[in-house]
């Protein structure tokens, strides 16, 4: 089969403003950046509001081996599947980081004939909304240090300032650092460091926004320290907020894309279901929620990650619930899961897992019927996508489909990798009847339920954890937070998405566990409280050979080694 690159480079694509129109998206409410990218004006939600509202699939999956199991390869064939069977369908995904399109796991554009196209665009830069998000978050920390070089007249306590500064780079070399050497002119010497820029506040405040003024009022509530008598220090306080929303203005609006099948897609804001809250934005399936007949959007990682934020975070937000869930299954995971194989980033699969074995994708089982039940803790129906690749046996791939039965889920065998929309009709059809069903979408946890709780709910109904292990600094950080008023917000646990558990090793569906909860920050602009689980970062590192090894231009200025 033709490179991801090179089936990308040659698919016909529509004019953005027919797509648009199809949506019912007039011309003057789309701005384009190039041929192949456009900026939709927010107005579309009031424009498009009394059109009829479609159908809502999210995109989850199984917990992942670190090679990803084609949740955007899927949420993409899906789209055209329906398009195959004539509904009218959209997409919703978010942009790559570079930090794993140079990194490790590459870009986040689909794969073969489902991708969204052209993926270097959507892989790269697109139209700098991340960017955007770098500055706007550093902004906030230089006005941060410069008001402390300039007096400090908010008494902020420089051992409670929770704000670190980011980049759209893997970089482990940043994660600790001390800013401010030099001289008296330089700056207040202290330690900070940088996250990705996909773990920002400023990223989930602008997919969780609703409009520009909701997007000014949450930058000014994000929280950046504590003065010395505890009290919260905001972006408003520091005078930040106004600017910092400048720069996201057209951010803040999403980006049309297609794929190559010409089926629209928006593409807004970042990924990462592990270390942010791993959803696309809520402005992007207001819009997308009226241009067809099924708007599909992905949640990052698995559904104990994306799918749980995304029931208990964004539809908290958007008011939109979900039709239904497809659960993306890969004989490569379960047998992960089986624990009889390791996968690891970068290398080729074992030889051995390569080798026909029904039973060890059977013997994975436990970790996609606990993935379904937490998809059905929320009410909504599941649909098993057995995502093909190459060398899956006709013998494993039912035994995934058994498992689904077993669980009394339905399941569709999906090519639409290899085969594009045409792939995907039968899991098309098994969704549509999916969201025919009545179902009734429920939050895991009432607003009022205390922090702590809301966490060892999480923990115990997600994860499939006995109980969850407070440090000292989190009990202090969580009753600091019901002190400050933040008690009534969702939680997004930071942990492994390697894993149900915090530890990153334990595959299937692990026991007798307790969720190590060693720090809580408060993002009270994105509206969420941020426990951190076990070792996770921030900002990640790169491999010994990470991809940026194998990108470059060749002799016509094409890009090479994107994948
Ligand atoms: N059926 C498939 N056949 C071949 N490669 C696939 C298939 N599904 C996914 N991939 C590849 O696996 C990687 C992860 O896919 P992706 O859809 O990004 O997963 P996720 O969104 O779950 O992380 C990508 O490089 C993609 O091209
Ligand atoms: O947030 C993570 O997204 P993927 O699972 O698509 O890599
Ligand atoms: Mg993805």
């Amino acid at each position: 089969m033709a490179t991801d690159l090179e089936i990308s480079r040659n698919a016909a694509l529509r004019p953005l403003t027919s797509l648009a129109a199809d949506m019912g998206i007039g011309d003057h409410l789309v701005e384009p950046y190039g041929r192949y990218a456009a900026k939709i004006s927010l107005d579309a939600i009031d424009e498009l509001a009394d059109r009829p509202r479609a159908r809502y699939v999210v995109v989850s999956s199984l917990t992942p081996t670190p090679l990803g199991e084609g949740k955007t390869t899927t949420t993409v064939g899906l789209g055209q599947g329906f398009a195959h069977l004539g509904q009218r369908a959209v997409i919703a995904i978010r942009q790559s980081s570079m930090g794993p399109t140079f990194g490790i796991k590459g870009g986040a554009a689909g794969g073969g004939y489902s991708q969204v196209v052209p993926m270097e665009s959507v892989n790269l830069h697109l139209t700098g909304d991340l960017h955007a998000v770098t500055s706007a978050h550093n902004l906030l920390a230089a006005m941060l240090d410069n008001h402390l070089h300039k007096g400090n007249a908010l008494d902020i306590d420089p051992f409670a300032i929770t704000w670190r500064r980011v980049l759209d780079v893997n970089d482990r070399d940043l994660r600790q650092i001390v800013t401010g050497l030099g001289g008296r002119s330089d700056g207040l010497p202290r330690q900070t460091g940088f996250d990705i820029t996909a773990a920002s506040e400023v990223m989930a405040v602008l997919a969780l926004a609703r409009s520009l003024p909701d997007l000014r009022a949450r930058l000014g509530r994000i929280v950046v320290a504590y003065d010395r008598g505890g009290a919260p220090v905001t972006a408003e306080q520091l005078r930040a907020a106004g600017a910092m929303c400048v720069q996201l203005r057209e951010a803040l609006k999403p980006n049309l894309m297609q794929t190559t099948e010409q089926t629209p897609v928006l593409v807004h804001c970042g990924p990462f279901g592990n270390i942010a809250h791993g959803n696309s934005s809520v402005v992007a399936d207001l819009i997308g929620i009226r241009g067809g007949d099924y708007l599909i959007t992905e949640a990052g990682f698995g559904a104990d990650m994306g799918a749980e934020r995304f029931c208990n975070i964004k539809c908290r937000v958007s008011g939109l619930v979900p039709d239904a869930a497809v659960v993306v299954a890969t004989v490569r995971a379960l047998k992960a899961h089986s624990g009889r194989h390791r996968v690891v980033a970068g290398r080729p699969l074992p030889e051995e897992m390569l080798a026909e074995n029904p039973d060890d994708v059977y013997a994975g089982a436990a970790n996609l019927r606990r993935q379904l039940a937490n998809i059905r803790a929320h009410g909504i129906t599941p649909v098993v996508a057995v995502n093909a690749f190459p060398s899956d046996f006709d013998s494993e791939k039912q035994a995934i489909v058994d498992i689904a039965a077993e669980e009394g889920a339905r399941a569709a065998v999906s090519t639409h990798v290899a085969k594009g929309g045409k792939g995907a009709a039968e899991l098309a059809e098994a969704v549509a009847e999916a969201c025919a069903e009545p179902s009734e979408f429920r939050f895991l946890y009432p607003d009022e339920l205390p922090l702590a709780e809301k966490i060892e709910t999480v923990a115990r109904r997600m994860y499939g954890a006995d109980g969850i292990e407070l440090s000292p600094q989190a009990r202090r950080q969580l009753a600091d937070y019901e002190r400050c008023g933040f008690g009534r917000l969702p939680v997004c646990i930071a942990k492994t998405h390697l894993s149900l558990s915090a530890d990153p090793s334990r595959k299937g569906a692990p026991t007798g566990w307790l969720l190590p909860v060693r720090e809580v920050r408060a993002s009270v602009g994105a509206g969420f409280i941020y426990p951190i689980c076990g070792d996770m970062r921030t900002m990640p590192g790169l491999s010994s050979h990470p991809a940026a090894e194998h990108i470059d231009i060749d002799e016509a200025g094409q890009v090479v080694g994107l994948s």
